[in-house]
């Protein structure tokens, strides 16, 4: 898979640590900056993660800053993304199997580097299940669309 990372000022080292566990991974990564170890502006890197993947130029992403929180809620606003900030692997893990999320986010002053990578490695390795979560994906893609939607469950099913 081709993989996009960036970050902010806070997660520089992290980032490169994850970026070499990517690598070590079988993938090509994409960096995406910053280079700036003073001061980044974390929506500017949550939204450039987010349009790598949205315009499939990317597989997926992963966005750093200091907690996570801002960066995923700039990439969120990119549609097509389904990003989610983890700070442990089971949430990763469900978030791939449920939730078919293609940006990962954790904060560098949340996460330690061997966390952040057991969560990096479990994120990168687990499939989608599709069947009923994927009908709950198509319901978030057309909120993406700004169509309605409603509950599809059949009570006699
Ligand atoms: O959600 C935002 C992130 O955690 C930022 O990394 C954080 O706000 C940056 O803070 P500072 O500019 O104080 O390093």
């Amino acid at each position: 898979m081709r993989v996009a990372i960036a970050s902010d000022h806070t997660a520089m080292e992290l980032r490169e640590n994850v970026a070499e566990l990517v690598r070590a991974m079988g993938h090509e990564v994409v960096d995406l900056g910053t280079n700036d170890p003073s001061r980044a502006d974390y929506p500017v890197y949550g939204r450039a993660v987010g349009e790598a993947v949205a315009s499939g130029k990317v597989d997926r992403g992963i966005a750093i800053c200091g907690t996570g929180i801002g960066i995923s809620i700039a990439a969120n606003k990119v549609p097509g993304v389904r990003c989610v900030v983890c700070s442990e692997p089971y949430s990763a893990v469900l978030s791939r199997q449920h939730n078919d999320s293609n940006v990962l986010a954790f904060g560098a002053r949340v996460v330690g580097d061997e966390m952040a990578k057991m969560i990096t490695r479990e994120w990168l390795v687990t499939e989608f299940e599709g069947g009923r979560h994927q009908r709950r994906v198509n319901q978030l893609n057309a909120l993406d669309e700004g169509l309605e939607i409603a509950d599809q469950v059949d009570p006699l099913a």
